[in-house]
C-alpha cells in the first residue's frame, strides 16, 4: 500500500487525464437509504455529468461517461409498500422491475434538463459471457458514447436467477469498464473513502489515499454492506476495482454527496476519495487479455500490403486485406491473422463469422451491406482488439 503523502503522483494524473469513465452509484445513495429516489441527489450528479461530458465553453476537457446506477430494488420496495427487502427472488425481481421505471425516468428527466441524452441498457451476466452479445452490447455503447449520450446501466434483474445474478453493481461497474475498455471507474457510495476496517464499526479505522488495485491486504480490511439497502459493502468495491484493472481502468471510491465529485476529480485534485489505481496501462492489458486468456478459433490470411499495415503501422484489419479464411468461428471468437506465407503476426476478436468472412475477402467496407444485408462494424478486426504476436 502507498501512504498518503507518497510522492509518486503519476496515478492521480491518470485520473485527470481519463476520457472514458464509468460512475457507479449504490442504492443507499440513489434512494436516500430507502426513503425514495433521491431526486436532488440525481439533478446533482446530472449536473456534474453535463460539465464532464460538455467540456467547458470552447468544448475542451469532453469526456465519455457510463452511468449504473443501483436503487431499482429499494425503489420498487418503496412503491410496493414493502417495509423489508425480500427474500424470495421473484418478489425481488418484482420489485426491481417497479423500481426501474422510476429510476430511468428521474435519469431521464435530470440529465435532459443539463443538455444530455441518456439511453437505458439493462445487462446481464450472461451477455458479457457470451462473445457475440459482447461485442454487440460493446458497439452499443461506443455509438451512444461517440453521440454524446449517457447510458444508464443497470443489472436486467427480472431475467436472471440465483445464481447468475450480479447482485451488486459494484462487479457490473467493473465489467463494464472492461467492456468499454473505460480509463476510471469511479463508485460513489456513502462513505468518503475505502477504510482499513468498516468505519461504522471501528473509529479507528484510517482512509486508505491510495493503494494498487489487487493488492490482497485490501480484501481483508473491507468489511460486508453498511445498511440493509446496500448489497456488498466494500468487498465487491476492492473486488471490482480488481477486475477493472485487468483492462487498465483505475477505481476511485468516494462519497456521493461530496461537491462537485465528479468535476473535482476530473480537475486533478488528490485525495477525495480512495484511489486504488491499476498497475498496467490499458491498451497494454487488454491485449495481454487476448492473448492469454482466449482460444483459437481459425484464422484469416492475408495480402502483403494488409500484412505490413496490421504489423508496422497499427491498423484495423479491414475486409479488402483478406484473400483466405480458415476454419470456423463466430463473431466475437478470437481468429489468429496470417501473412501471405501462412505465418502468424497478429491475434483478434472476429467482428464477422466465417462464413460472412468469406464472403467478404477482397471487398471494401463500403460493400458490406450490400454483400451480408447489415454492417456489424466495417472492420474485420477492429485494432482495439488486435494483439501483434
Ligand atoms: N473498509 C471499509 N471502508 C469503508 N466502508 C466499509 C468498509 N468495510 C465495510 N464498509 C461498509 O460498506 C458500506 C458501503 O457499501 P454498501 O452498503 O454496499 O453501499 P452501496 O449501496 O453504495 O454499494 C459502508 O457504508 C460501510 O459501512
Ligand atoms: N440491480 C439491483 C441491485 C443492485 C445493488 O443492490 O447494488 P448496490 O446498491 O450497488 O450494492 C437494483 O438496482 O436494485
Amino acid at each position: 500500500m502507498v501512504n498518503a503523502d507518497s510522492t509518486d503522483i503519476s496515478p492521480w494524473d491518470s485520473v485527470r487525464r481519463a476520457k472514458r469513465i464509468v460512475v457507479k452509484v449504490g442504492s443507499s445513495l440513489v434512494t436516500n437509504q430507502g426513503q425514495g429516489l433521491d431526486a436532488e441527489a440525481i439533478s446533482e450528479w446530472s449536473r456534474q455529468l453535463s460539465q464532464i461530458v460538455h467540456g467547458d465553453a470552447q468544448g475542451q476537457g469532453k469526456r465519455e461517461v457510463i452511468m449504473v446506477s443501483s436503487g431499482a430494488i429499494a425503489e420498487g420496495m418503496k412503491r410496493m409498500g414493502l417495509s423489508k427487502r425480500p427474500k424470495e427472488l421473484h418478489e425481488l425481481q418484482a420489485a426491481a422491475a417497479v423500481g426501474q421505471m422510476g429510476l430511468v425516468q428521474m435519469y431521464e428527466s435530470m440529465l435532459r434538463h443539463y443538455q444530455l441524452g441518456s439511453a437505458q441498457v439493462l445487462l446481464t451476466h450472461a451477455d458479457l459471457a457470451d462473445r457475440e452479445r459482447y461485442l454487440n452490447a460493446r458497439i452499443t455503447l461506443l455509438t451512444l458514447l461517440k453521440r454524446g449520450i449517457v447510458p444508464v446501466i443497470n443489472e436486467n434483474d427480472t431475467v436472471v436467477n440465483d445464481e447468475i445474478r450480479f447482485g451488486d453493481n459494484d462487479t457490473l461497474g467493473a465489467l463494464v469498464a472492461n467492456l468499454v475498455v473505460a480509463d476510471l471507474l469511479i463508485i460513489l457510495t456513502d462513505q468518503n473513502g475505502f477504510y482499513t476496517a468498516d468505519p461504522r464499526k471501528n473509529p479507528d479505522a484510517t482512509k486508505v489515499h491510495l493503494a494498487q488495485a489487487g493488492d490482497e491486504a485490501l480484501e481483508a480490511m473491507a468489511g460486508g454492506a453498511g445498511s440493509s439497502i446496500g448489497t456488498g459493502g466494500m468487498l465487491t468495491k476492492i473486488i471490482a476495482a480488481k477486475r477493472a484493472a485487468r483492462s487498465g481502468a483505475s477505481t476511485i471510491i468516494a462519497w456521493g454527496r461530496e461537491p462537485d465529485i465528479l468535476p473535482r476529480l476530473m480537475s486533478g485534485e488528490q485525495n477525495i476519495g480512495s484511489l486504488l489505481y491499476a498497475p498496467m496501462h490499458k491498451l497494454q492489458a487488454r491485449k495481454q487479455w487476448i492473448a492469454d486468456h482466449l482460444q483459437l478459433h481459425g484464422s484469416v490470411v492475408l495480402d502483403a500490403g494488409a500484412a505490413k499495415k496490421i504489423k508496422s503501422e497499427g491498423k484495423s484489419l479491414l475486409p479488402v486485406g483478406m484473400t483466405e479464411v480458415k476454419g470456423s468461428f463466430t463473431r466475437g471468437e478470437v481468429i489468429a491473422i496470417e501473412d501471405p506465407s501462412g505465418h502468424q503476426i497478429a491475434r483478434g476478436l472476429a467482428n464477422y463469422n466465417d462464413q460472412e468472412a468469406r464472403k467478404l475477402c477482397r471487398q471494401s467496407s463500403d460493400a458490406i451491406e450490400s454483400i451480408l444485408g447489415y454492417v456489424a462494424e466495417p472492420e474485420m478486426v477492429h485494432r482495439d482488439n488486435l494483439v501483434l504476436i
